[in-house]
């Protein structure tokens, strides 16, 4: 775990947002097997999910721009408009055949929920999907509100959809904390003004230890004691 910032310290959250992919769910496999097989019925070569993993984060339409761009293939934004479809079709009908929550997250939104903390997902997949995901896992009674991708906000980086989450919530912004996994989600959350948790191992394409967040964790194993929710000292 890094040295939280003094700012932290300060912190008693009044709610959590939980970005979704690559943090509290290990998404990859479901979504590099959907783009996959979009790449496979162009005739190109698919991508290894370590490859897939550093293109999520920013949607799922920047997400096929990315995989195509990365085999040299430039999309016009009727091709992508398209391709996007399709992916949001494929995917669709597979988004919890290999989908597995990450370690201590289902402990870390009931630890939240059980303090009587405001607890939301702020994602940029779409919401539908999201909700899919979260049921599967049992998650969703302790998750009071999800703002994704397609809710009409600007996506991560813009600090809209975490506003938009603290406004249901009714918690004012400096109160809240993010946890996520990479730089849109600390962007988005330094614009909205919330501290931000990064944790390790998510879908980043640079080290989380060297964005600048409030406090990186190796897992959400960790989330409980940094937010003083269990008997263990907080940092
Ligand atoms: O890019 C996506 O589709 C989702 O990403 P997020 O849950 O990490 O915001
Ligand atoms: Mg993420």
């Amino acid at each position: 775990m890094s040295e939280p910032s003094k700012a932290w310290r300060r912190i008693q959250p009044a709610a959590v947002l939980f970005d979704l992919d690559g943090t509290l769910v290990d998404s990859a496999p479901d979504i590099a097997a959907a783009v996959n097989e979009l790449l496979t019925q162009d005739g190109i070569e698919p991508h290894p999910v370590s490859a897939v993993r550093k293109m999520i984060g920013h949607g799922l339409e920047k997400l096929v721009e990315r995989a195509f761009e990365a085999r040299s293939v430039t999309l016009s934004s009727q091709a992508l408009a398209g391709r996007h479809a399709a992916m949001n079709k494929v995917y669709a009908r597979h988004l919890t055949d290999l989908t597995t929550l990450r370690p201590g997250s289902a402990e870390a939104v009931r630890a939240v929920r059980a303090d009587g903390i405001g607890c939301a997902v702020v994602t940029n997949k779409p919401e539908a999907f999201s909700y899919t995901i979260l049921a599967h896992f049992d998650l969703l009674p302790d998750i009071e509100t999800v703002v994704g991708g397609d809710s009409g906000y600007p996506k991560k980086p813009a600090p809209d959809m975490l506003l938009a989450a603290c406004d249901r919530l009714g918690v004012p912004p400096g109160e809240t904390v993010l946890v996520g996994d990479s730089g849109a989600d600390l962007a988005s959350a330094r614009a909205a003004g919330i501290a931000c948790i990064l944790v390790r191992g998510g879908y980043c394409d640079r080290p989380v230890d060297e964005l600048g967040a409030d406090l990186v964790i190796a897992d959400l194993n960790a989330l409980p004691a940094v937010l003083g929710l269990t008997e263990e000292a907080s940092p």
